[in-house]
């Protein structure tokens, strides 16, 4: 199966046991690379003067739904290896497919509005639903047509004239801070370049904006982000570059929770001293759940005592991480409050009430806030643990199987929009 058929277009009703620690787990993984990096290379190495390498890239469904795109469009991508190669080439028209991924639904158009003809994009069914307004509304102030049937969601059609005018666009980004990283990633192409300024309500997940800006310094472009909510990007030059991708530290979640789950010990080989993903919060929420950390130049080692804690935490900013760590509060010792991601209804799937949902299926005691989610202590029990299509809903269903048994996961094959083969990896742990 290539990574973007099915199980996303047509979801089969498989359960797959998660497994459950019976002693503890002692183990190193070495994980895939980050969705979030990936991507963002492919784009600016598309848009850059010359062929750039991109090494350890992440092969999963949302990476090839990136490569496809942008060969769509004209670039040459060659994902043969394990370093991928990006040659510009002239941007033209074609149809784009989306899937699930936020970043090629978002970081793709701005791309698109370089083309020479018509671009059309689409996705899955929820795809459809997914915030995209401001992205679409920004490039019409920026002096690009865009078609859409007036909702401002996904499909739609780009009509790219080969330029782009650019200049100074204002926008609500609370509902995402892709929306911010999609002007940007383009915007040294524009010719005005771009300066994104947003009101509104607090920006979530700020350090992917922070990626986003790293990646364009990697490929030589200069960013102005010294005032709070507002970024500015002159027409300049994007330099090819070669660069490394570090491991996904948001798909590490249930497998350094683990340590916690099963009171054992979980190495993370590669995890960087110094990196933008929203992941590297996981070092300081899993102190604070009861597990012991420690980073060194080999990379992250979790051990666990046995024993979980609730925690009352903001995850505004690293909101991807929710459904793994409320999964890990339904089998903490004490309360939790989990606050500051409203957000996150407009990802995958709307993850608040799916996790309330199937959390308490499995018995746990869950209060859905507007914002967040409050999880009390209750016994909990096997069952089915459904994931809407969405990669961390399985990963909340396998944190919670490692310590409860006869947890189900629905179709856990969804876990390849970031990480095939996610589901041999976990089980790779378990003993016996
Ligand atoms: O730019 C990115 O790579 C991402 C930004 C975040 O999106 P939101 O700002 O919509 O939360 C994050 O949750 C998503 O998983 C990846
Ligand atoms: C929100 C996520 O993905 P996307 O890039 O599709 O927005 C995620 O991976 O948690």
């Amino acid at each position: 199966m290539s990574a973007h058929e099915s199980p996303h277009a047509s979801p089969q009703a498989s359960l797959w046991p998660a497994p459950t620690a019976r002693q503890p787990v002692a183990a190193t993984v070495a994980l895939p690379g980050s969705k979030s990096l990936t991507n963002r290379a492919l784009v600016v190495a598309a848009l850059s003067d010359g062929p750039s390498v991109v090494r350890r890239a992440l092969r999963s469904r949302d990476t090839e739904l990136m490569a496809a795109a942008l060969t769509t469009l004209g670039a040459a991508v060659d994902t043969s290896g394990d370093d991928w190669t990006v040659t510009p080439g002239r941007l033209g028209p074609g149809a784009v497919d989306c899937g699930l991924a936020g970043t090629v639904m978002r970081f793709v158009p701005p791309v698109a509005a370089l083309a020479h003809g018509t671009v059309a994009f689409d996705g899955d069914p929820h795809a459809r639903t997914r915030p995209m307004s401001a992205v679409l509304d920004a490039l019409r102030g920026l002096g690009v047509e865009v078609d859409g049937d007036g909702r401002g969601t996904l499909p739609f059609e780009v009509r790219g004239r080969g330029a782009v005018a650019g200049g100074r666009v204002t926008i609500d980004a609370s509902a995402s801070s892709q929306f911010v990283s999609a002007l940007l990633l383009a915007g040294a192409a524009y010719d005005a370049g771009v300066e994104v300024v947003h009101t509104g309500p607090p920006v979530p997940s700020l350090p992917h904006i922070d990626m986003t800006v790293a990646c364009l310094r990697e490929h030589g472009v200069e960013v102005d982000d010294s005032v709070p909510d507002r970024w500015r990007v002159a027409p300049q030059p994007v330099r090819a570059t070669d660069v490394t991708i570090e491991p996904d530290l948001s798909n590490a979640a249930p497998f350094v929770m683990l340590a916690l789950t099963s009171g054992g010990r979980v190495s993370v080989p590669g995890w960087p001293a110094r990196t933008t993903q929203a992941g590297d919060a996981l070092r300081d929420l899993l102190d604070r759940m009861g597990g012991e950390v420690s980073l060194d130049a080999d990379g992250l080692t979790v051990t666990g005592t046995g024993e979980v804690h609730g925690i009352d935490a903001d995850l505004h900013d690293v909101g991807e991480l929710t459904p793994a760590v409320a999964a890990l509060c339904a089998v903490a010792d004490s309360p939790s409050r989990l606050r500051g991601v409203a957000h996150i209804r407009g990802h995958e799937t709307d993850r608040l009430t799916a996790l309330a949902v199937e959390l308490r299926g499995l018995g746990a005691s869950v209060t859905e806030h507007d914002d967040g989610l409050s999880i009390a202590p209750a016994p909990m029990h096997g069952g089915e643990f459904k994931t809407y299509a969405d990669h961390r809903m399985a990963h909340a269903a396998v944190v919670v199987g490692s310590r409860v048994e006869g947890v189900l996961v629905e179709n856990v094959e969804t876990t390849s929009k970031t990480f095939p083969g996610f589901a041999d990896a976990w089980s790779g742990l378990f003993p016996g």
